[in-house]
C-alpha cells in the first residue's frame, strides 16, 4: 500500500542542536500513526516541518507520492495536509456553525459577499453541518464557542481543520487539558477512531491511554531520533522505549 505521507531523512538543526535527526516516517491510508516522546524530543518541530512552517535542513516529504518539499504552507494545505493547533483558532463569540462556515469559506476560496451572510449560503452551510456532525457537535451548532466545554472546543478546532479536505491530518495533542478518562477525552478518542477511516492521522499525544487505544503504529522520538517504531505491543515491550520514555510508569493494559 502506498503511504499517504512519506518522510525520509528529515533533519532540523537549531545551531548545534539536532532537533530532528534523520527521521523516516510513513502514514498509510486509514492509519493513526502516533508520535510519543518526552518533552523537548522534537514532536512539534517535526509537525511544523511537515506543515512547512519550519524549513528542513535535509530530507524529503512526499504526499500521495508527490514531493512537497518546494511547497510553502498554503500549497501544502491545498495539496492535502491539515493541522489542528494546540493554540485555539476558534473565534469565541461566534457560534459553532459560524466558526466552521468561516473555515469552509476560507478554504473554498469564496469571496466575501457582504450582502449575503456566509451562514445563509446553502452550499457553505451544508458542508459545515456535515463537518459539525462528523465531530459530534450537531447539538451545539448554534451555541457560541465560548459556551462550549474545553473538549468540545478541541472538537470544533478539528472540524475547522477538516474544512480544507485534508488527506492527512496532523493533530498536536488533541487531548491536552483534559483529564485521563474524563468524558471529553473519551469522546475525542471515539471521534478520532471514526475519522481514521477517512484520513491518515499523525497524532502527537501525551495521554498514553489514548495513544495505546487508538494508534495502529507508534514512533518513539528521543532527542529528535526515532528510536523505535511499531505497533502498540512492540512499543509496550521494547526495553529501549521503557528506558528512554516510559520509565517505570505503569503502562496501560
Ligand atoms: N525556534 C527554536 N529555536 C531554538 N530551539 C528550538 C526552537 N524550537 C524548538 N527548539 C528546541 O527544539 C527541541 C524540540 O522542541 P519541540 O517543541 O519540537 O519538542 P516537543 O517534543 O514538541 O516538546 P513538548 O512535548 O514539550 O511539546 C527543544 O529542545 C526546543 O528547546
Amino acid at each position: 500500500m502506498q503511504p499517504l505521507l512519506s518522510i525520509r531523512g528529515l533533519v532540523k538543526r537549531y545551531g548545534g542542536l539536532l532537533v530532528t535527526d534523520h527521521v523516516d516516517l510513513d502514514i498509510l491510508p486509514g492509519e493513526i500513526h502516533a508520535i510519543i516522546g518526552p518533552n523537548g524530543a522534537g514532536k512539534t518541530t517535526l509537525i511544523s516541518q511537515i506543515m512547512g512552517e519550519v524549513p528542513c535542513d535535509a530530507g524529503t516529504i512526499r504526499l500521495d507520492g508527490q514531493s512537497i518539499d518546494a511547497f510553502d504552507m498554503a500549497q501544502r494545505v491545498r495539496a492535502g495536509i491539515g493541522r489542528s493547533y494546540q493554540i485555539t483558532s476558534v473565534i469565541q463569540r461566534f457560534t459553532v456553525l459560524e466558526n466552521v462556515v468561516l473555515a469552509v469559506q476560507g478554504c473554498q476560496g469564496h469571496g466575501f459577499h457582504f450582502w449575503t451572510p456566509a451562514v445563509e449560503t446553502p452550499a457553505l452551510v451544508e458542508r459545515s453541518d456535515e463537518l459539525i456532525g462528523l465531530m459530534g457537535l450537531t447539538a451545539w451548532r448554534d451555541t457560541p464557542a465560548m459556551s462550549l466545554s474545553y473538549g468540545q472546543q478541541r472538537q470544533l478546532e478539528i472540524a475547522m481543520a477538516l474544512a480544507a479536505e485534508p488527506k492527512v491530518l496532523l493533530l498536536d495533542e488533541p487531548m491536552a487539558g483534559m483529564g485521563h478518562g474524563d468524558t471529553g477525552s473519551d469522546m475525542m478518542v471515539d471521534l478520532l477512531r471514526r475519522l481514521k477511516s477517512r484520513y491518515g492521522i499523525l497524532l502527537i499525544e501525551h495521554d498514553m491511554d489514548a495513544v495505546f487505544s487508538l494508534a495502529d503504529r507508534i514512533s518513539v522520538l528521543f532527542y529528535g531520533k526515532v528510536i523505535c517504531c511499531g505497533d502498540v505491543e512492540t512499543i509496550r515491550r521494547s526495553p529501549e522505549v521503557r528506558e528512554a520514555y516510559l520509565g517505570d510508569e505503569e503502562v496501560p493494559a
